[in-house]
């Protein structure tokens, strides 16, 4: 006997009618999975992994609601076949969403053979996607908080527990990594979830500030303690008080100032500019370095004593090229922040451009990531953000893989990757594809950051 093989498909109810055609799609070989929420939509995606999805809307004349809108932007692993009532053919919103994210359309009613002829078509093209892996885009967060610190690849997942635990001790922190890494991001995180939380949280910049400026910007000045010092001014570390002051670029405070700050780290007391009062502050410092502070110890520009003080706990944020898992991540991250500022008709990044991004080297690391995502949603004329409006030169992008190993390790990334997707997460039959037991797949996932998210 010939045996159907069902296939999962899911039915996501957005309107308040009920669901069209459930019994004809289930006979037609269709396992039909119904959601009436985001989250339940969300849930049968990750468990039965379907490759085609209809949404059913109302003949509203508004628009979707925000996490609504998000879901369809973001989830690309279906092809999407939308269902409206003929007088939503009037509604802009739900036009530019159809047109932006949507495989295909019918009318209500539809009609029984078409919606199955464009059913089987969704499900061709998911399957054709499926097979160019490049093509695979990752699902994000659906709705990034402001000041959210991203990330997926097992060096970000170890960060975020680091910061927990440091952010519970009231000592000094000293935060290292390059520039444009994250480290005012993960100073803002540490003092959030910090039981100073209530309070200011203060940052400064010693390398922005004027030398002359600074001890004042600090610590604060008497009214007459200088020509021009009309009045008195409460330092940025009283400021802080009760809370956080974070200095970031700590390697370009002068050593004069950095005996004062020294003194402030033992003592917890301050003087103001033209004054010998001492005044007791309760601060914590959060501190930042992109150069090598040991460095320039030994160079004569960096006290000793204060590197000490201020390193009583640390925490070292991986340059972007050190934790490839979050390129892509962060990078979807970004273009959904902006495509809100933007709405402009651009769907996705072009496998392309996702492959460069993986190899480039990010030297102004996510500063830099941003920077060239919003710029490319400006500069983009097509529906998918190609290697040029990223302006990134392909040879860059190819130059950067210059050892064996990392030549190597892309290459075991993108296998396992192919491998994933092609067996919809199903690990036994992944690790017989690609020839490695279990245990060693399961090791290889968390090494590229290849591990579903629960
Ligand atoms: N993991 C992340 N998730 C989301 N945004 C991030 C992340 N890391 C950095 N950013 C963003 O990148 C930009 C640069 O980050 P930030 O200013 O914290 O870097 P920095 O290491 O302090 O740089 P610098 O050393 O130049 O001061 C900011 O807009 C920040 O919000």
């Amino acid at each position: 006997m010939h045996e159907i093989e069902y296939r999962n498909l899911l039915y996501f109810n957005t309107s308040c009618s009920p669901p069209v055609l459930v019994d004809e799609i289930n006979d037609a070989g269709w396992n039909l999975r119904l959601a009436h929420d985001v989250q339940s939509a969300q849930n049968i995606l990750l468990k039965y992994t379907p490759s085609v999805a209809i949404a059913q809307f109302d003949d509203t004349s508004g628009r979707l609601s925000v996490p609504i809108e998000n879901f369809f932007r973001n989830v690309d692993q279906v092809e999407w076949v939308a269902l409206i009532p003929k007088n939503a053919m009037s509604n802009h919103h739900i036009k530019q969403i159809i047109s932006e994210s949507f495989y295909d359309f019918h009318t209500l009613p539809p009609d029984t053979e078409k919606l199955l002829a464009t059913l089987g078509h969704a499900e061709g093209m998911a399957l054709m996607k499926r097979d160019n892996p490049a093509s695979r885009q990752l699902p994000l967060p659906l709705q990034p908080s402001e000041d959210e610190m991203v990330g997926a690849s097992p060096q970000m997942l170890d960060l975020f527990k680091n910061i927990r635990k440091v952010a519970s001790v009231d000592a000094p922190v000293l935060i290292t990594g390059e520039s444009g890494t994250g480290k005012e991001l993960a100073a803002l995180a540490l003092h959030e979830r910090s039981a100073r939380h209530n309070k200011p949280f203060v940052a400064v910049n010693c390398g922005s500030l004027p030398n002359g400026l600074i001890q004042s910007e600090l610590f604060g000045h008497e009214k007459g303690a200088f020509t021009g010092a009309s009045q008195r001014k409460i330092g940025r570390i009283e400021t802080a008080s009760g809370g956080t002051i974070f200095l970031d670029e700590i390697g370009d405070l002068p050593l004069e100032l950095q005996v004062n700050l020294l003194r402030f780290l033992q003592e917890k007391t301050i003087e103001r500019l033209g004054s010998t009062e001492k005044i007791h502050v309760d601060v914590r410092v959060l501190a930042a370095t992109h150069v090598d502070l040991e460095a320039a110890i030994k160079d004569g520009r960096f006290r000793e004593d204060l590197y000490y003080r201020l390193h009583v706990l640390k925490i070292k944020i991986p340059a972007l090229r050190d934790r490839k898992g979050d390129i892509e991540v962060l990078a979807k991250y970004f273009f959904n922040k902006f495509f809100n500022e933007k709405r402009r008709n651009v769907k996705g990044f072009a496998p392309s451009a996702l492959q460069l991004m993986n190899h480039y080297d990010w030297p102004g690391n996510v500063r830099e990531l941003i920077s060239r995502v919003r710029r490319a949603m400006v500069m983009c004329e097509r529906r998918l953000i190609t290697p040029e409006d990223l302006d990134l030169d392909r040879r860059n992008g190819e130059r950067q893989v210059t050892t064996l190993e990392s030549a190597r390790n892309s290459a075991e990334m993108e296998a396992i990757r192919n491998a994933l997707h092609k067996n919809n997460n199903n690990l036994a039959l992944t690790s017989r594809m690609l020839g490695v037991s279990r245990a060693t797949l399961y090791r290889l996932m968390e090494k590229y950051s290849l591990m579903p998210k629960p």
